[in-house]
Formats: structure tokens, C-alpha cells, sequence
């Protein structure tokens, strides 16, 4: 990618590019990247909104794929100069079977870097996630961390390791000889929470409260914070980090990157009412109205009805003991080390990735009545 940006008109490949973040990350590439010639979106889903883009300055080029297929991602891989891979299953709900969150998240990331290896790929950013640090099972709080802080990052829960093991393959897969003899250049960002438009569970949430009359009920004390980031700030973490990648590979080869931006820290279900309140629900209770103990039982039920329904229907309610124990545990960021290494600032302030959220939740809300 060494010719000037002008000349030389670059292939992208966002895989996931039609679920919540990938989508932002596909809009923000056709309007910020200006190398862009060909943007290629690999998703086992496409969404019908593709179409729309083809009509720009920019090759748009839909793939209809699975990552667990090899044959399919070298194919798409092939002759790509970027690969930004967000295709995943993100289920703490138990909706996926623990073999098939691995099959997606690992072979399918594993795939991903042997095809830029067999094609001659070389640049790879990857969307990892601070679950691949925390919460930790045993709860202990993480409390405006960094890359460097220490933390016992021990995790049961096949989401968490299967993000941990595909962070793991992209970093030491930094610096292998790719087809044509040059190093392949790795990085993987590690997004807190992500909120925004096309975020699902809170559009769960949403929907929950206005069955329950517009409240919803504390389960989490106000005082256990919760890091979350705006998706368009994740999307141009992934445009920039893409962007710099060559050029500074000595200093960003195989590294993490928290991404974070200046959303409050709040509780998950505080932080969920900046939106939510606006939209007319309210929070009940300035503290929990149930004991832990309570929430506990409850949550185990939740796991305990999921397995019994599971040969006649699906049960994935928001509560069962994973979500509570990170929901319940601290979990927050504060680093400058995106900023140092490739520039990153926010690209939206807090008050507009509040008000775009808002705009969105109303949406979303009107049509589910
Ligand atoms: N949602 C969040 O709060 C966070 C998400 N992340 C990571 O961000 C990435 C994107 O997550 P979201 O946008 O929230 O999820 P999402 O479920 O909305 O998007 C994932 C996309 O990947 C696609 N996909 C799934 N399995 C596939 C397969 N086998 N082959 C091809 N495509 C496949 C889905 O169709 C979907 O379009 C994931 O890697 C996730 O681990 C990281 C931190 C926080
Ligand atoms: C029912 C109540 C206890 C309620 O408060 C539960 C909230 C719960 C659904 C969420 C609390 C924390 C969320 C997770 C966190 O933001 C980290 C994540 C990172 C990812 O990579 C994927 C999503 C998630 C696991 C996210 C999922 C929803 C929560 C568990």
C-alpha cells in the first residue's frame, strides 16, 4: 500500500459487515477512507440495505459467506490489500451451542489469517473485545485499566475464551511471511460495551420496559460501573488503526487496543437510561429491589428452564448468571494508547452518540408497537 493514497485505490474486506458494528464500520470506510476502491462485505447474513451503496464512487461488492468455510474466506480474501474482521457469534445468552461459538469466533478467525497468508493479505485488524480481559470469574473489579494493567483474566464462558483464543492467533500470527514474502501486520482492538443504533439488547431493553408498563427494575447497584463505547467510535477506531497499519506496523504489529471513548461510566442499567429515560421509561428502585442472593437463584432458574425448554423452544432471557456476574462486576477503561500509537480521538462527542442513540431507540420503538 506503499504508493500515494491518491494513486493507488485500495481493496477492503470487512467480514460481519452486516451486523451492528460491521455496518458502521462499512459506512464509515465509504465515507472517511478515501483510498477505498473496492469495499467487499462478507456476512452469512447481507442486508437488504447493500444495495444502497452501490450506487456511490465505490465498488461495493456483497459476499454471502461463512467464515467456518475456508475456501469461502480465501476467496474473499483474495487480492483484498485490508481485512477488518468482525464476524462473530456474540452470545452470552446460551442461544449457541459452546461448539459452534469456537467454530465461528476461532476457526473462523483462524481461517481468516490463513487466507491473507495463502493470498498475500498483509494488513489484518480484528475485532477482539475487553471480555477477552474481563470481568474475570472470581469478580474482581477492573477499575480504569489499561493494555498493561495486570489483571487475572480467568474466564469459563465459551464467548470469552473463544475471543481470547482468536486474539491470541491474530497477535502471533503478526509477522508471519504471507504470499510474495512480506510480513503479515496484525492488530486487535478490544472494544468495551458498544451502544448505538442497531444495538439489539437495547432495543430489548426497550421493549421490556414498555411490556412492563415503562419501568424497568434495578438488579445492579448504581455503584458498579460498566465501560461502554459508542459503535461509530468503535467504526473509526477500525478505519484508523486500518489506515496507519502500514504505515506504522513496526510500532503497531501485534498489538491491543482498548476502545473506548467519552461515554460516561455508569452502571450497565444507569448508563442504558440516558437513552431508555428519554424514550419514557423509568428506573425503579435507587438500589436493588431484590436481594443478590434473589437475583442469583433467579438467574440459575433462567439456566435451569433454558436446558429443560431447550428440544422444544429457545429460552434466552437477558438474566441468567453470566450476564448478572458481569453485569455485577466493574468493569472500565482509561488509556491514551490508540491515541499514542495511531492518533485515534473519538470521532463523536458523548451528547451526539447520546442523541443518536435516542433518535434511533424512538425508532426502533415505534416500530415494535
Ligand atoms: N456488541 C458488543 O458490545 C461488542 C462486540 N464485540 C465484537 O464485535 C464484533 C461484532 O459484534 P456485533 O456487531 O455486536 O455482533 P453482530 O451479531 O451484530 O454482528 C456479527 C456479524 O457477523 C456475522 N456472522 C456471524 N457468524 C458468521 C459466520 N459464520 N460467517 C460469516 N458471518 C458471520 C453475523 O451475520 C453478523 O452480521 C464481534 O466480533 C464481537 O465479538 C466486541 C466488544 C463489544
Ligand atoms: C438482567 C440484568 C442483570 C441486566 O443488567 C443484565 C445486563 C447484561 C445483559 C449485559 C451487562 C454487561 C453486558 C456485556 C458487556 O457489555 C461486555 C460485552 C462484550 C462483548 O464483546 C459482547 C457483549 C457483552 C458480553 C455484553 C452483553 C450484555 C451484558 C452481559
Amino acid at each position: 500500500m506503499a504508493d500515494s493514497a491518491q494513486a493507488q485505490k485500495l481493496v477492503y474486506l470487512v467480514t460481519g459487515g452486516c451486523g451492528f458494528l460491521g455496518e458502521h464500520v462499512v459506512r464509515m470506510l465509504l465515507q472517511r477512507e478515501p483510498r477505498l476502491g473496492e469495499l467487499r462485505v462478507f456476512d452469512r447474513h447481507l442486508g437488504p440495505w447493500l444495495e444502497e451503496l452501490k450506487t456511490g464512487p465505490v465498488r461495493v461488492t456483497a459476499i454471502q459467506g461463512d467464515v467456518t468455510e475456508a475456501h469461502e474466506v480465501a476467496a474473499a480474501v483474495a487480492g483484498a490489500h485490508v481485512v477488518i474482521h468482525t464476524a462473530g457469534l456474540v452470545d452470552v445468552f446460551g442461544r449457541a451451542s459452546p461448539e459452534t461459538i469456537h467454530e465461528v469466533n476461532v476457526q473462523g478467525t483462524r481461517n481468516v489469517i490463513e487466507a491473507c497468508v495463502q493470498t498475500g493479505t498483509r494488513f489484518l485488524v480484528y475485532t477482539s473485545s475487553m471480555e477477552v480481559v474481563g470481568p474475570n470469574t472470581k469478580g474482581h473489579p477492573f477499575y480504569r485499566g489499561n493494555e498493561d494493567t495486570l489483571y487475572e483474566a480467568v474466564h469459563r464462558h465459551p464467548y470469552p475464551c473463544s475471543k481470547a483464543l482468536a486474539e491470541r492467533l491474530v497477535l502471533e500470527a503478526n509477522g508471519r511471511e504471507v504470499h510474495g514474502g512480506l510480513p503479515l501486520v496484525t492488530c486487535a482492538l478490544r472494544p468495551t460495551g458498544i451502544y448505538g443504533e442497531g444495538h439489539q439488547i437495547m432495543r430489548d431493553f426497550y421493549r421490556q420496559g414498555l411490556r412492563l408498563g415503562g419501568w424497568l427494575f434495578r438488579a445492579i447497584p448504581a455503584s458498579v460501573e460498566h465501560g461502554r463505547v459508542y459503535v461509530g467510535n468503535v467504526a473509526w477506531m477500525h478505519v484508523l488503526a486500518a489506515r496507519e497499519l502500514e504505515r506504522r506496523a513496526a510500532l503497531m504489529g501485534g498489538q491491543v487496543y482498548f476502545c473506548y471513548d467519552g461515554s460516561p461510566y455508569k452502571s450497565y442499567e444507569d448508563f442504558n437510561m440516558e437513552f431508555l429515560g428519554p424514550c419514557g421509561l423509568q428506573l425503579v428502585g435507587a438500589r436493588p429491589l431484590l436481594p443478590y442472593w434473589l437475583l442469583v437463584f433467579l438467574a440459575a432458574l433462567n439456566a435451569l428452564l433454558q436446558w429443560l425448554l431447550r428440544p422444544l423452544v429457545l429460552y434466552a432471557p437477558l438474566l441468567n448468571p453470566y450476564t448478572l456476574a458481569v453485569a455485577n462486576t466493574t468493569f472500565t477503561v482509561s488509556t491514551n494508547k490508540a491515541q499514542r500509537h495511531f492518533g485515534y480521538e473519538p470521532l463523536f462527542s458523548w451528547e451526539d452518540s447520546r442523541t443518536r442513540t435516542i433518535l434511533w431507540v424512538q425508532a426502533a420503538g415505534s416500530s415494535a408497537q
